[in-house]
């Protein structure tokens, strides 16, 4: 049998301990990984194996949920370490020789690069110059984090660089939100049913509202964080992969070609974002952060409105809005449907209502709620009530954390779930000139919002210029 291989480079940093690790473990647990697994970490640091499995053992107490010794036990003895600088190509024969070593055989290899961005290209470049990409009596993979570039022009160049060592169907650029069970229940609940997808258009609904809201600050990512911005960190890749799964036409199957083609369609098909389409905002002490620019204008949030032009969706506004520092984690899409033609009824409460609210709770309350207007008794109107469903009573099964799927996709060779290099270059071909303004920002600084607090008031103005509101979508905790 084939020996498959996860090497993880950047295996002493936080992403390995806190979700590829515990990741791993639990698709271990669930016997879902190949029965001959290796899973190789390299970094710097020198470890043994026995100090990088007793160091992952301790973050495994954090991350895992429920940790059975024994188990773990028997998982570890999966784990090895290969200290070595990856950006050296010097290291490579060594490197080479101690996984040889490691596998014993013909094996099939996955490569993890969980390093900082600048590492990727020389990364991939030695893994090339070593002969490491050559499918070699097993496959070879390679999985990239995000950040995939910082622009249009960075993305492109990178890649050129991963093109000139792996085929595109070797590469896994990995955008985590897809990886979450109520992300790709987006084209269950439009594809698997039948009464939805024909109301899902121009025709029916008036808006469309993403929001990923945070709680936690810059925390201790300053360095990363005050160059990349929200626009950056979750717009350009997360909330526009949310848009496409909304927004996309049913693709003739749900292979990784067919979706893929699909989801850039609707990339291709937004317009360029005019001047006051987007806003730009500072958490109140973010300037203060260990790390952070003393003068800096990075946006901790932003408020975006994009416009689909295609027949689906001309005239529907989609409006985003993330930030950091907020009152609730919640990330919820809020469909708005359009008025009823002619309303018979009165509202019982004095609103307008009238208007049917679909909010897909992507999380951390994990379902979907339909509001929509019912008789009250006794009375000749109407107020509105709520349809709900939560995968926690509809399903025993736990939904998992995205890193699970995600890295058994990779290995079994499904990029469904991945983003193609053409969709990437799309996203920051439209994000490019949004966070271009947002740094110039016409020569002013963004505006503020008080931690804990909603956001800015001027994302509220900003939706009211079109006559709109921020929907509650009944969404647990938002
Ligand atoms: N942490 C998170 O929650 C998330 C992270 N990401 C992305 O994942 C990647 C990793 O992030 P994170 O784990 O937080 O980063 P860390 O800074 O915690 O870890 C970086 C790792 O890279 C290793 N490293 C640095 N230089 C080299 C080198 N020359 N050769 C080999 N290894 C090296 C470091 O180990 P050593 O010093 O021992 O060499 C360390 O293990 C980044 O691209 C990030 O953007 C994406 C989403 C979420
Ligand atoms: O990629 C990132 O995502 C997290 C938010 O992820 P979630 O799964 O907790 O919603 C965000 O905090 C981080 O800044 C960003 O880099």
């Amino acid at each position: 049998m084939t020996i498959t291989s996860i090497i993880i480079f950047g295996a002493s940093g936080d992403l390995t301990r806190r979700k590829l690790i515990p990741a791993l473990f639990h698709q271990y647990q669930r016997k879902k990984l190949p029965e001959q697994i290796r899973i190789v970490g390299v970094s710097r640091t020198k470890y043994s194996h026995d100090d990088f499995r007793d160091e992952l053992k301790e973050h495994a107490k954090e991350f895992v949920k429920k940790l059975d010794e024994d188990n773990w036990a028997e998982f570890a003895k999966n784990i090895y370490y290969c200290p070595s600088d990856a950006a050296k190509i010097e290291e490579y024969d060594e490197l080479q020789a101690n996984l040889e070593e490691i596998e014993g055989g013909e094996a099939n290899r996955l490569y993890y690069l969980s390093v900082a961005p600048f590492l990727y290209a020389p990364i991939i470049q030695n893994l090339g110059e070593a002969g490491m990409n050559k499918e070699n009596g097993g496959w070879r993979r390679i999985i990239i984090e995000k950040p995939f570039g910082t622009d249009l022009e960075s993305a492109k160049e990178l890649n050129k660089v991963v093109h000139n060592t792996f085929q595109e169907d070797q590469v896994y650029r990995i955008d985590h939100y897809l990886g979450k069970e109520t992300a790709q229940n987006i084209l269950f609940f439009r594809f698997a049913n039948t009464i939805f997808e024909p109301v899902w258009s121009r025709n029916y609904i008036d808006n469309v509202q993403i929001t990923v809201a945070e709680t936690v600050d810059v925390g201790t990512r300053a360095d990363y964080y005050d160059k990349a911005g929200v626009l950056r960190d979750m717009f350009q890749n997360h909330i526009l992969q949310l848009l496409m799964l909304v927004a996309m036409e049913p693709p003739a199957s749900f292979n990784a070609t067919a979706l893929r083609n699909e989801k850039v369609k609707v990339l291709q098909s937004i317009r360029p974002v005019a001047n006051g389409e987007a806003i730009f905002a500072q958490y109140a002490d973010y300037r203060k952060a260990k790390g952070v620019a003393e003068k800096s204008v990075t946006p901790t949030y932003a408020a975006v409105k994009l416009q689909i032009d295609n027949w689906r969706w001309k005239g529907v506004p989609f409006y985003l809005r993330s930030g950091k520092a907020l009152k609730n984690k919640v990330t919820k899409i809020v469909v708005e449907f359009k008025s009823p033609p002619h309303m018979l009824f009165k509202n019982a409460v004095g609103k307008p209502g009238g208007r049917n609210i679909l909010s897909l709770c992507i999380q951390p309350d994990e379902g979907i709620h339909l509001q929509f207007e019912a008789k009250v008794p006794g009375e000749q109107a109407f107020r509105t009530a709520e349809l709900q469903f939560h995968y926690s009573d509809a399903f025993s099964e736990p939904t998992g954390d995205a890193y699970e799927r995600l890295i058994l996709d990779a290995i079994e060779g499904d990029a469904a779930l991945f983003t193609r290099s053409d969709e990437i270059e799309a996203a920051w071909a439209l994000f490019d000139p949004i966070i271009a303004r947002s740094e110039h920002n016409h020569g002013t600084a963004p505006f503020t919002y008080q931690r804990g607090s909603m956001g800015p008031l001027q994302a509220d103005e900003f939706i009211a210029e079109d006559g709109r509101v921020w929907r509650k979508s009944g969404c647990v905790h938002e």
